[in-house]
């Protein structure tokens, strides 16, 4: 398995880290347009494997596509992060020419390449991946339904004191601060729902807690994450390297699924050695389901600032 991951700042860097940590992956390739950096942030990682004991190896490139060439899997987390006070979807502006600039290049050096979307408004650009090439919608995957679902469990523990571990759930709808749909109604501890243990105003807290996930971060920080938006994309490549039709939630290219159309919308989803291998429909609440529409039609809405 070859993975390329294109823009080794944050988040590529730290998701690089997570894929050679886990050992699965032959080799990964770093790509990013800024002179050396790639390659520096390889040779730093490929220091680690010694004393981290993986055999993965990290490959640096200065905008060179044709070291990427024959990648099965491909993450994009090129673009520019948020800034404090900023939304995701201010962001439109400048990451929309990158991205689409870089998986062109990346089709061109992998024809059968599975593309994992990272950058932010990572909805509307996973559409616009869509849009501008002829990627199947199967190899076509919007992380980030994955992460604020571990965003809802570690907010969930701290509500219910308990660890992590114990804990289940998942985050449907959109990437941005008002449009996630914590499926709180789901979510259990060891299979006990969690409406037993946490009053409806605990449970409206996580919620709210979960949704504002990565701008809260952001404010600590002076931009956004990269720790857990590193791991949750390395948990997908993993799934897709390992066959193993592991359930995430994932922005995809809807044709009908819960009602949706030419819309990439956060979704259950089997991921395996085909990408998406099968997407999950799950019955929704009347709130959970006016909640998802909404959010879809801003999505809708920031897809219209596309240029397609
Ligand atoms: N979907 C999600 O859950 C998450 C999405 N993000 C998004 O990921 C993106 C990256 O975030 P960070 O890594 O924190 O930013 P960063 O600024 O640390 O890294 C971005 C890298 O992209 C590179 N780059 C810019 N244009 C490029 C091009 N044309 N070709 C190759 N490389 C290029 C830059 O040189 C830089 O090294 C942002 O858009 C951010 O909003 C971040 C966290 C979670
Ligand atoms: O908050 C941001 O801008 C980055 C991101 O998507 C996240 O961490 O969830």
């Amino acid at each position: 398995m070859k993975v390329t991951v294109v823009g080794a700042g944050a988040v590529g860097a730290s998701c690089a880290e997570y894929i050679a940590m886990k050992d699965f992956a032959a080799e990964v390739c770093l790509l990013d347009i800024k002179e050396g950096f790639a390659e520096g942030k390889a040779m730093d990682l490929m220091q680690t494997a010694s004393l981290n004991g993986f055999d993965t190896k990290i490959v640096g490139s200065t905008n060179d596509y044709s070291k990427t060439a024959n990648s099965d899997v491909a993450v994009i987390t090129s673009g520019i992060p948020r800034k404090p006070g900023m939304t995701r979807e201010e962001l439109i502006g400048t990451n929309a020419n990158i991205v689409k600039t870089v998986v062109e290049q990346l089709v061109a050096h992998s024809p059968n390449v599975i593309v994992i979307v990272v950058s932010n408004p990572m909805d509307t650009m996973a559409y616009l991946v869509h849009k501008a090439t002829n990627i199947p919608k199967n190899r076509i995957i919007g992380m980030g339904g994955a992460l604020d679902s571990a965003r809802f469990k570690y907010r969930l523990a701290e509500a219910l004191e308990c660890p992590i571990s114990d804990v289940d759930g998942m985050v449907i709808g959109a990437h941005s601060d008002t449009g996630m749909v914590p499926l709180t109604r789901l979510a259990s501890r060891n299979g006990v729902p969690v409406t037993q243990f946490l009053s409806d105003e605990q449970l409206a807290s996580v919620a709210q807690e979960t949704r504002v996930g990565g701008a809260t971060l952001t404010k600590l920080l002076g931009t956004s994450a990269w720790y857990a938006p590193g791991a949750a994309v390395s948990a997908l490549v993993q799934a897709i390297a390992c066959d193993q039709k592991k359930m995430f939630p994932c922005s995809l290219y809807l044709e009908g699924e819960y009602g949706l159309n030419d819309i990439c919308f956060g979704v259950p989803a089997l991921i395996g050695k085909n990408g998406v291998e099968e997407i999950i429909e799950i019955e929704l609440s009347d709130d959970e389901r006016a909640k998802f529409n909404e959010a879809a039609e801003k999505v809708r809405e920031v897809n219209g600032a596309l240029n397609l």
